[in-house]
């Protein structure tokens, strides 16, 4: 049974040619994924690790996450890009909205403003906390200038030797900045493998610690990824949905629809929305080439951006993913007066209106030559956020090799940052702007 459903009857009317008619290249692009063949076949490592991770790093990790739990009534999670989306994913996907943790999870580093930090600093005065810096390369700007400062925060409020047990390093294992700092302060450290790129991530100690020390239950969330690597390991479009996903996707991109947006209905899945953007967008958006990945959260984005969807350029199409049961529900209550009209919802539960909403929106948009294909997923559990992360994983190496890119480099991102190195005057950059 498949855990999760992909529906395509609101996109397969818009394509002149059906997604299994792709069977015999996909199965060929299967092969070259597992057997290494392709284009950036060196990192490939993420494809096993629901099966091989590193029991002994886990076994670690699980400990220091206890310990963070007891020491602190903070951790700062600091990283940007592959280093900090899954994590925030994660606990936006899993956490019940409002509830108060033991445990408070903050990010730094994804950014480089200084009200933010500022800000935190002073948050973070008359808290305990400890620190997670992740970053693969070790040398990221961003996390790098964030790391300094909040280190030097907690070398004040510790001393040296207490805040050496209160910061945590996942990076390289033998090279960057990173790296070299931790092994000289004798940090606990944990390791990215060379063969996962940071997007490709979370199921490491990149996404496993933040979420662990969250109390997330990262058994079941690996749990859920060995499902999916089990599901997905045969490369037919009758049972393989990652696949079917990537072939459709693929088609319709063929058809001059540029633009995909990853759409939901519910709050927890904004920033699985984040953390898709960055896997796809990296993963294919080169040589001139890929969709461009965007996302909305509805009904609140059918009041802004509904609009342009139903009625602007039709180059776009939409996933949409629907969550089947809710952990909670609120029935709307009759009034007498019937003031404000709303008794003809007396008694219906409020998922079932979103429901109606997200059935209403998807014959609207498709009545506005918009594709839409819908993901059913059945709740927000760990398990299933680890069955959702493999199936794109595995949807988008796939996408981008039948697009014919390299999916597991991002050689663009390089530019903008010779050019802020220049300006910023670091040693090694004098020429690049003429
Ligand atoms: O983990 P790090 O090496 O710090 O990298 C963090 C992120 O920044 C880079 O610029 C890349 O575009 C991302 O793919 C990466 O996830």
């Amino acid at each position: 049974m498949a855990h999760i459903e992909l529906l395509l009857n609101d996109a397969r009317s818009f394509l002149s040619e059906q997604p299994e008619s792709l069977q015999g290249r996909i199965t060929e692009l299967h092969h070259v994924i597992h057997e290494k063949l392709g284009a950036g076949n060196d990192f490939l490592g993420w494809l096993d690790l629901p099966i091989n991770y590193n029991r002994n790093e886990y076994a670690r990790i699980l400990q220091a996450a206890k310990k963070i739990r007891r020491q602190s009534e903070v951790l700062v999670v600091i990283g940007i890009g592959g280093s900090y989306l899954g994590a925030k994913a994660g606990l936006e996907f899993l956490n019940e909205p409002f509830k108060k943790n033991q445990l408070e999870i903050i990010f730094a580093g994804h950014q480089m403003s200084g009200i933010y930090l500022a800000n935190l600093l002073e948050y973070l005065k008359n808290k305990d906390f400890s620190i997670n810096v992740i970053s693969k390369s070790g040398t990221t700007t961003e996390p790098a200038i964030a790391f300094r400062i909040l280190k030097k925060a907690l070398e004040e409020k510790y001393g040296k030797d207490e805040a050496k047990e209160r910061i945590y390093a996942t990076t390289d294992r033998q090279k960057g900045a990173l790296y070299t700092v931790a092994k000289e302060n004798g940090y606990e450290m944990f390791i990215i493998p060379d063969d996962v790129g940071g997007r490709f991530s979370v199921l490491t100690a990149v996404g496993l610690l933040p979420l662990a020390a969250a109390g997330i239950n990262t058994d079941q969330l690996l749990k859920g990824a060995e499902e999916a690597y089990d599901r997905f390991m045969n490369p037919s479009l009758t049972t393989n949905e990652a696949y079917l996903y990537a072939a459709t996707r693929y088609l319709l991109y063929q058809q001059d629809k540029k633009v995909e947006m990853l759409v939901g209905y519910e709050p927890n899945l904004l920033y699985l929305n984040e953390w898709w953007k960055q896997l796809f967008g990296e993963s294919e958006g080169k040589d001139h080439k890929g969709l461009f990945v965007a996302s909305a959260g509805f009904s609140t984005d059918l009041h802004s951006l509904g609009q342009y969807i139903q009625d602007g350029e039709r180059h776009l199409f939409e996933t949409v993913i629907q969550v089947k049961h809710s952990s909670k529900d609120i029935l709307i209550p009759e009034e007498e007066q019937d003031l404000d009209e709303l008794n003809y919802l007396k008694g219906k539960k409020l998922s079932y209106v979103n429901e109606q909403a997200l059935k209403g929106t998807m014959m609207a948009h498709k009545d506005g030559m918009v594709p839409n294909l819908l993901i059913n997923i059945p709740r927000f559990d760990s398990f299933t956020f680890g069955y959702l992360i493999y199936f794109f994983e595995k949807a988008c190496a796939m996408s981008a090799y039948l697009i014919d890119v390299n999916p597991f480099n991002q050689p663009g991102v390089e530019a903008y940052k010779k050019n802020m190195f220049a300006l910023l005057g670091k040693k090694g950059y004098e020429n690049i702007i003429k």
